[in-house]
C-alpha cells in the first residue's frame, strides 16, 4: 500500500468558526484523510493571545501569535480571522508560497477580491470561500460547478440570519423593529455592533460574490446598491402581510436587458427589503435561516436551504472547502477559483426594473382614482393590482380610504419620478409605503 501524504493545515483565528473547524480537523482526522487522500495535520493556530478563553479545548501546543512563520510552512490555510488585515497579507504570502487558501472572509472578498483571485490564477493554487456566502449552505460550488453548463439569469438570497430574524419577528408577532433587534442580540444571532447586518452591508458583501460567479464578471461591493432594514416599520409589516405578502431582505443578482428602451443588457446587483407573496418559496424562510434562489434557463428554478451562521454550521462549509482542496493537491493540477469569462456591466439602480407596492392615504372623492391613475400612466408605470380600503368609525362616518397599488415591472427612474408626482396631488393625504415586490 502507497504511503498516505501528509498536509500542513495553518489555521488563522480560533473564534466562532476557527474553534470548531480545530475541533473537527482533530476529531475527524481519519475520515477527512479518506476523502482527501492526504493526512491534513493541523500545524498551528494563529491567535491574538495565548491564553484567552475557548469554547472548546484545544491542545494549547497549537496555539502561536506568528501568523506569518505558520503561513509560510503550510500547504493548505484556513482564514478564519475576518477583517481586512492582516487577513488580506496573509492570504497572499500563503498563495505566494504555494499553499491554497480557504476563507469564510465575505467583507475581504467584496473589497478586494478581484487581487485575490488573481494571486490565487498566477500561483496555481485554489481559493475557496464557500463559508463566506450562506455559511452552511452549498452554494458557491454549485453555481461554479454544478451550473456551469446552464445560464443563471436571476440570484434571490436570504443571506443575513440577523435581518431575516428581525423580520420574521416584526412579521410573527407584530414586535417593532428596535424590539426585535434587541431579542436577535439577546439570542446571539446579531453582532455586537449590529450595523452591519441591520444595514444590509453584510448581505451587499454577500451579493457580489453571488453575482460575480453568477455571471462570469467580477463585481465589486461599489456596484451593489444596498438598503438595509431599518427604515422597515411595523406598519409595513402590517400592510404587507394584509395584502398578502412578507417582507424580506433580499439581495438579488439579476441579468436585465433594457434594449427596448435604448439601453443596454447589464446586471443589476441589489440588496434591499422586498416584498414576496406569501406562496413563495423564499416566504416560508424563517427566523436566522438561510436561503437561495436560483433560475437558470435549462435548470429552471432552485432553491438552497440552511443554516446561514453559527460556528458548527460555517465550518462544516470551511472543512468542505479544505477536502476539496487537499484532493487537488494530491491529484495535482491547477487550482480553479472563479471564472471571468465575460464582462455584463454592473447596472445602477435607477436602470433597474422591478414591481413595487405603493400604499397611499387618499381622500375619498369623486376622480381621485382616475387622477392617480393617470399619472402611472403618465410615467409609464403600468398598474397590476389596485385595491382600495375604506374605513369607517362607529357612526359609519368614513375616516380614512386607503389605496393599495402593486405595479408591473418598471424602472426605479419611473417609479421615483411617479411618487414625486403622486405627492403633489391635493387628494393625497400621505405615501404610506414604497416597497419593491419580487416574485409576482
Ligand atoms: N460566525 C459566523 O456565523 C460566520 C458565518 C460565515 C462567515 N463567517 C466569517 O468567518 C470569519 C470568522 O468569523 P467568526 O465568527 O469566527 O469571528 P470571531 O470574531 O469569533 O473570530 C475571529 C478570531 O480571530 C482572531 N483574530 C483576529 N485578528 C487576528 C490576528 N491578527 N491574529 C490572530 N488572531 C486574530 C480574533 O481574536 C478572534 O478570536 C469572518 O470572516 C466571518 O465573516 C462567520
Ligand atoms: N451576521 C451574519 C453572520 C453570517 O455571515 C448573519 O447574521 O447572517
Ligand atoms: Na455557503
Amino acid at each position: 500500500m502507497s504511503e498516505v501524504r501528509t498536509l500542513k493545515v495553518a489555521l488563522l483565528g480560533c473564534g466562532n468558526v476557527g474553534a470548531q473547524v480545530a475541533r473537527i480537523l482533530l476529531d475527524d482526522a481519519d475520515a477527512l484523510a479518506a476523502r482527501s487522500g492526504a493526512r491534513l495535520e493541523l500545524s498551528g493556530i494563529a491567535v491574538r493571545n495565548l491564553d484567552s478563553e475557548r469554547d472548546v479545548e484545544l491542545p494549547r501546543e497549537l496555539f502561536t501569535t506568528d501568523a506569518d512563520t505558520l503561513v509560510k510552512d503550510a500547504d493548505l490555510v484556513i482564514e478564519l480571522m475576518g477583517g481586512i488585515e492582516p487577513a488580506r497579507s496573509l492570504i497572499l504570502t500563503a498563495m505566494q508560497n504555494g499553499a491554497c487558501v480557504v476563507t469564510g472572509n465575505k467583507a475581504l472578498l467584496a473589497q478586494d477580491g478581484p487581487t485575490l483571485y488573481e494571486e490565487a490564477d498566477k500561483a496555481g493554487v485554489q481559493l475557496s470561500y464557500e463559508a463566506a456566502v450562506a455559511g452552511a449552505i452549498p452554494i458557491l460550488r454549485p453555481i461554479r460547478d454544478s451550473l456551469s453548463g446552464d445560464r443563471i439569469t436571476r440570484v434571490l438570497g436570504i443571506v443575513n440570519g440577523t435581518t431575516n430574524f428581525i423580520l420574521d419577528q416584526m412579521d410573527s408577532t407584530g414586535a417593532q423593529f428596535a424590539d426585535a433587534l434587541a431579542e436577535a442580540q439577546r439570542l446571539g444571532y446579531a453582532e455586537a455592533d449590529p450595523t452591519a447586518d441591520v444595514e444590509g452591508y453584510d448581505a451587499a458583501a454577500k451579493a457580489a460574490i453571488l453575482a460575480s460567479l453568477s455571471f462570469h464578471t467580477r463585481f465589486a461591493l461599489e456596484d451593489v446598491y444596498c438598503e438595509g432594514i431599518t427604515k422597515v416599520s411595523a406598519a409595513d409589516i402590517a400592510a404587507a402581510k394584509e395584502a398578502g405578502f412578507v417582507i424580506k431582505l433580499l439581495a438579488i443578482a439579476e441579468k436585465i436587458n433594457n434594449a427596448k428602451d435604448g439601453g443596454g443588457e447589464g446586471v443589476s446587483v441589489r440588496v434591499h427589503p422586498t416584498l414576496l407573496p406569501r406562496e413563495h418559496p423564499l416566504a416560508a424562510v424563517r427566523g436566522a435561516f438561510n436561503a437561495v434562489f436560483i433560475e437558470a434557463e435549462n435548470a429552471g428554478e432552485l432553491m438552497f436551504y440552511g443554516q446561514g451562521a453559527g460556528g458548527t454550521p460555517t465550518a462544516s462549509a470551511v472543512l468542505g472547502d479544505l477536502v476539496s482542496a487537499a484532493r487537488r493537491v494530491v491529484l495535482g493540477g491547477p487550482g480553479r477559483t472563479e471564472t471571468t469569462t465575460g464582462y455584463v456591466p454592473a447596472l445602477s439602480i435607477n436602470a433597474s426594473t422591478t414591481s413595487y407596492y405603493i400604499g397611499l392615504d387618499v381622500a375619498d372623492q369623486a376622480g381621485v382614482l382616475a387622477r392617480i391613475t393617470h399619472i402611472f400612466a403618465e410615467h409609464g408605470v403600468s398598474i397590476e393590482i389596485m385595491r382600495q380600503t375604506i374605513h369607517r368609525d362607529a357612526a359609519s362616518r368614513v375616516e380614512s380610504a386607503e389605496l393599495k397599488i402593486v405595479t408591473h415591472r418598471a424602472s426605479e427612474a419611473a417609479l421615483a419620478a411617479t411618487v414625486e408626482a403622486i405627492k403633489g396631488l391635493d387628494v393625497i393625504n400621505s405615501v404610506t409605503s414604497v416597497l419593491r415586490v419580487e416574485g409576482v
